[in-house]
């Protein structure tokens, strides 16, 4: 089989380097927009600026032309939009507008549509109105608890692919579900992609009270009641709540809120240091999506009319309306309630 990972960020490389270990050379291709890192990936046989250390397989090809990355595919072969979930939508549009061949495509973001605070499969559809010419393609998420070092370094790590396609599921299985990695299959979108999107705030919230030295009781406090939060949400848009208590919901969550190795735990960390925000994401150097979906998600929220105390108050810390101290207030002040 045929895999093509639109993104050389760290994820993407990584998940490449996963699935070009076990496939047979020229197989697996990455697709990046800047031809000069691709070059250099070539020359160093690693990604040096997104996941440095890693050794990627020789097989591994490197393609800068994304027609040439789309025209390689056919039917029972699989495309991965690896972009950040600022990307996807116009990732996805480009690869509808060039495909002349239906598709199975899946994409690694964890986030909602700033704006708009559409998940990433609404985004997807709305472009496949838009752009697929009567083509009819397969669709659907893969997440859960991963960090792309450990992937790449061949680490043990269990991931849920999430689509309505039974067949879509079983070609990222074949794909990735090799030696440490073991891929799950879910037909609930909604629960997996809100339990991605939430756990990146919720792991914001608990860098700054790890920050600010609240306890490791603080911590269990906003892991739990932001897990309440989580399972809320997905409830009222539709989801399984009991998709929250899998590796894209409460794994996902543990990891990211406790590993250092996150970029949003990281932001937290910094921000209850002192660090202007603007200054944290230029040292960054990666994508932290919480950031941006907290306001996303607090915008669904109000929608459906959801309770989710933590995640609004960390929109009000992101976008400066709030300090992290007022916000700590704000959430101590609340009235008592039942534990639901
Ligand atoms: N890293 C991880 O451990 C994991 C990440 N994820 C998720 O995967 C997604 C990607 O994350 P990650 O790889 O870590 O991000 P990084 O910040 O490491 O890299 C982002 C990559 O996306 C590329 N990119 C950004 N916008 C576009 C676009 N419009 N078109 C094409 N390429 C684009 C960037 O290219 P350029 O260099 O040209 O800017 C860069 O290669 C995120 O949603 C993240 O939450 C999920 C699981 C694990
Ligand atoms: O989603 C991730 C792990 O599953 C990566 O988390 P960060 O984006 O916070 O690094």
């Amino acid at each position: 089989m045929k895999v093509t990972l639109l993104g050389a960020g760290s994820w993407g490389t990584a998940m490449a380097a996963q699935a070009a270990r076990h496939l047979p050379p020229g197989d697996v291709c990455l697709w990046s927009r800047n031809a000069q890192q691709l070059e250099e990936i070539k020359q160093s046989g690693e990604n040096r600026g997104y996941l440095p250390g890693i050794t990627l397989p020789s097989g591994l090809e490197l393609e800068p032309h994304l027609e040439r990355a789309i025209a390689r595919l056919s039917q029972n072969d699989l495309l991965v939009v690896a972009t950040p979930m600022s990307g996807l939508s116009e990732t996805v549009a480009q690869v509808l507008r060039i495909a002349k061949q239906p598709l199975n495509i899946i994409w690694l973001c964890k986030g909602l549509e700033p704006g708009t605070a559409l998940l990433p499969h609404q985004v997807v559809e709305r472009e496949d109105l838009e752009h697929s010419h009567g083509l009819r393609h397969a669709y659907g998420a893969l997440s859960g608890p991963s960090f792309a070092q450990e992937v790449g370094n061949e680490m043990p790590c269990a991931l849920t692919i999430a689509s309505k396609s039974n067949a879509l599921c079983d070609i990222v299985q074949m794909a990735f579900h090799h030696g440490n990695m073991r891929v799950y299959a879910s037909d609930d979108l909604i629960g997996v992609e809100l339990g991605g999107a939430v756990k990146n705030i919720l792991a914001i919230a608990a860098g700054i009270g790890d920050g600010l030295n609240l306890g490791l009781n603080a911590r269990a406090a906003v892991l739990t009641r932001g897990l309440s939060e989580m399972m809320r949400l997905v409830k009222a848009a539709g989801g399984r709540p009991e998709t929250c208590m899998g590796l894209t919901g409460v794994g996902d969550l543990i990891l990211t809120a406790t590993g250092d190795l996150s970029r949003n735990r990281r932001v937290g960390l910094a921000l209850a240091a002192g660090t202007p925000l603007p200054e944290i994401l230029n040292n960054l150097g990666h994508v932290a999506e919480g950031v941006l979906c907290a306001s996303a998600v607090a915008d669904l929220a109000n929608r459906l009319s959801v309770e989710m105390p933590i995640t609004m108050m960390m929109g009000a810390v992101l976008s400066g309306k709030l300090s992290a101290q007022e916000a700590l207030k704000k959430l101590m002040s609340r009235d008592p309630k039942l534990e639901v």
